[in-house]
């Protein structure tokens, strides 16, 4: 019997999102989440899909991503597709930061772990999860392949241009410092899955992906290939989010430090968890915050404006880098699901081609859709994006490719 199925984690700075898949059709058997890891109201929300039951829930304390993953590993073993399964043939794990030097999946060793490590002080929300993910899965399943599949890879084939920064070379070099991106699998996934909607090749088309969640990023891809995208170093660059701030004039940082008397990490932590929408009106969750606007609240309309003017000047921009744009498609918790987001985004841009039909726009639907009126220059569309099934699909056509060379 040949091993099919493949586990996958996507562990995130408080949460851990997972899935079982069977590599032979790509079909779901379990999947979950648990989230507010490390808070007194940890929730585990566990589905298996194989056994056709509903969604099993258990809330109480889960202290950190160590105990979220063995969690996981009762409730999957719970069902009979626990990790000591033979099916499993290996376990697939969202990487944020690779660095340069991982532009491929990756067959986890200790040396790529600790190369995982030194990258923490340009990750600090998401490679230790994902290190601690890792090392978990390993310790639970030592002989299994388990594969890193990094959001920077998508983007290392962003021209010198659009990565490098305009800083003095010789400094930037020593300390790597350039633009990476992130969220890669899923502008990867989202602008492939776009094309097929447009019944194009990815080859032919150019696309601008909003990838709208906590994290938030913009992508211009071209033929496939990534051109541009708006996270820098780190994931703090580029667009409003939950708590990040997004762009910031880098004088603000020493600014702060000379004249606020803060520290170095007081301001890292102003600016990646104290920012972006949660900083400007309280809140971080997009639903609560269109809630308030609904209710006349002026802090969540201002914080509902920051977010949309910064999101259109990069459409704007990436229009401009691209040249010629087939479509504009929204994806992630907020893209997918937050109609009035997308229709303040492209509201006047009528010049360029863009257009939102207010009827397709307030469908709500779990499917890849046009929401553009009919005949539009620029098709504008939801694709949900699936970074789960990316990943197993990485993650399965590596361990093939070795296998096959046994
Ligand atoms: N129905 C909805 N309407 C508006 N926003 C939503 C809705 N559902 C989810 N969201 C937004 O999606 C965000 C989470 O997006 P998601 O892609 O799951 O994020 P991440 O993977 O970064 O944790 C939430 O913070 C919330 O603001
Ligand atoms: C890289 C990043 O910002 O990821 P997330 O949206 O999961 O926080
Ligand atoms: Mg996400």
């Amino acid at each position: 019997m040949t091993a099919t199925r493949v586990l996958v984690l996507n562990s995130g700075s408080s949460s851990l999102k997972y899935q079982l898949l069977d590599m032979r059709d790509a079909s779901r058997l379990a999947t979950g989440l648990v989230e507010r890891i490390g808070e007194a109201t940890s929730r585990l929300v566990h589905t298996p899909l194989a056994a056709g039951a509903g969604p099993r829930e258990r809330t109480g304390p889960i202290a950190d991503h160590d105990a979220a993953l063995k969690a996981v590993a009762d409730e999957l073993a719970h069902d009979g597709l626990g990790l000591d399964s033979p099916e499993l043939a290996a376990i697939g794990h969202r990487v944020v930061h690779g660095g340069l030097r991982f532009t491929e999946p990756t067959v986890v060793t200790d040396e790529v772990l600790t190369e995982i490590e030194r990258l923490i002080p340009v990750a600090p929300l998401h490679n230790p999860a994902n290190l601690t993910g890792i090392r978990t899965a390993r310790a639970l399943r030592p002989e299994l392949p388990q594969v890193a599949v990094f959001d920077t890879a998508f983007h290392t084939t962003m021209p010198e241009a659009a990565a490098r920064y305009a800083i003095d070379v010789e400094t930037a070099d020593a300390h790597r410092i350039r633009r990476y991106g992130f969220h890669g699998t899923s502008h990867a996934y989202v602008s492939r899955r776009a094309a097929r909607l447009l019944g194009r090749d990815p080859s032919e088309v150019n696309v601008i992906v909003l990838h709208l969640g906590n994290g938030a990023s913009a992508s211009a891809v071209s033929g496939g290939r990534c051109v541009e995208t708006s996270m820098g170093l780190t994931p703090l660059e580029g667009l409003v989010m939950g708590t990040r701030s997004g762009d910031v004039d880098p004088a603000v940082t020493f600014h702060l430090m000379r004249v606020a008397g803060m520290s170095a990490d007081e301001v890292d932590v102003l600016l990646n968890k104290r920012s972006g929408l949660v900083g400007l009106c309280g809140d971080n969750d997009m639903r609560e915050i269109r809630r308030r606007v609904d209710e006349g609240d002026e802090r969540a309309a201002l914080a509902f404006d920051v977010y949309v003017h910064r999101l259109k000047k990069y459409i704007g921009a990436y229009y401009a880098v691209l040249g010629r744009v087939d479509a504009v498609v929204f994806t992630a918790g907020v893209g997918e699901n937050a109609a009035p987001v997308r229709s303040a985004a492209l509201a006047g841009l009528e010049g360029l081609g863009l257009a939102v039909d207010a009827e397709l726009n307030a469908v709500r639907s779990a499917e890849a859709r046009l929401i553009s009126p009919a005949g539009s220059r620029v098709a504008v569309a939801v694709v949900p994006t699936d970074e789960e099934l990316e990943i197993a699909r990485q993650t399965h056509e590596l361990v093939e490719k070795a296998n096959a060379r046994k």
